[in-house]
């Protein structure tokens, strides 16, 4: 599905990501784990075409992205949740879900109604400005606006920042759903590590922008999390 090879990123002077290497197959569940500063986000960026790739391969169905812009993502079938939500606050919910339909590839304009299944509450307040929505809700908005490209790879960056617990739980009900039942391939980075257990599959762990642990989720032992995640 995506393979990363030899991954180099610098922001001006400073090297963030050293060599990496990640190859996600499809219908997997992976989340990206390791502590604050180590490059998550960064190879998130890298992977969406938002910061360029120093050195380095990206390929996705064997098809080579590294070096080609950020809007042709959504196109070869990836959706992306940012984090801090980034959804537009002066446009209503369904001008937020509509600027999702840009990337897609049939040039359909109506909005999927899995999204309304997955979030109902996103139906309910089609009209509402983003900005007037609880955090909770931005963050459902900003999973089902990824969502409106039915995407074959979702990549959400800390979905549960803040959130209260009941919607982490929904979030968390969602992302095994569209994995199980659609078989969508998923890399989610995750500080929560309880979440992360409940809902991943596989881990990768990061510290100083290079993977140092991998395996399946069940295989992650107290000692790995003590050497790499424990703060
Ligand atoms: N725009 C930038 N310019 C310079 N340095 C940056 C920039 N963005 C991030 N960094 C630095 O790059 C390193 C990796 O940051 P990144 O946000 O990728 O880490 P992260 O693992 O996602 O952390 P967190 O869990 O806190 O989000 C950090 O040292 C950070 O300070």
């Amino acid at each position: 599905m995506i393979e990363l090879k030899q991954i180099n990123q610098l922001y001006g002077g400073s090297q963030i990501l050293w060599d990496l290497n990640l190859e996600l197959t499809s219908g997997s569940l992976t989340c990206l784990l390791g502590r604050n500063g180590v490059g998550k986000t960064t190879l998130l960026k890298c992977i969406m075409g938002l910061l360029p790739v120093k050195s380095g391969t990206i390929l996705i169905d064997g098809k080579d992205i590294s070096r080609s812009p950020a809007h042709l993502r959504p196109k070869l079938g990836v959706g992306y949740v940012p984090q801090g939500r980034d959804i537009f606050p002066q446009l209503t919910v369904e001008e937020n879900l509509r600027t999702g339909l840009a990337g897609r590839t049939d040039g359909s304009k109506k909005i999927p109604d899995l999204i309304f299944e997955l979030f109902p509450v996103l139906d309910s307040m089609m009209k509402r400005r983003g900005g007037d929505l609880s955090g909770g809700q931005q963050q459902q908005l900003a999973i089902g606006r990824a969502l409106t490209i039915e995407p074959k790879l979702l990549i959400l960056d800390e979905p549960n920042e803040g959130i209260q617990p009941n919607i982490v739980q929904q979030i968390g009900d969602v992302i095994v759903r569209l994995n199980k039942e659609f078989n969508t391939t998923v890399l989610l980075v995750e500080q929560k590590l309880a979440f992360a257990r409940r809902v991943g599959q596989d881990f990768h762990i990061m510290e100083k922008g290079r993977i140092v642990a991998s395996g399946e989720m069940n295989n992650l032992s107290d000692e790995v999390v003590k050497e790499y995640l424990a703060v």
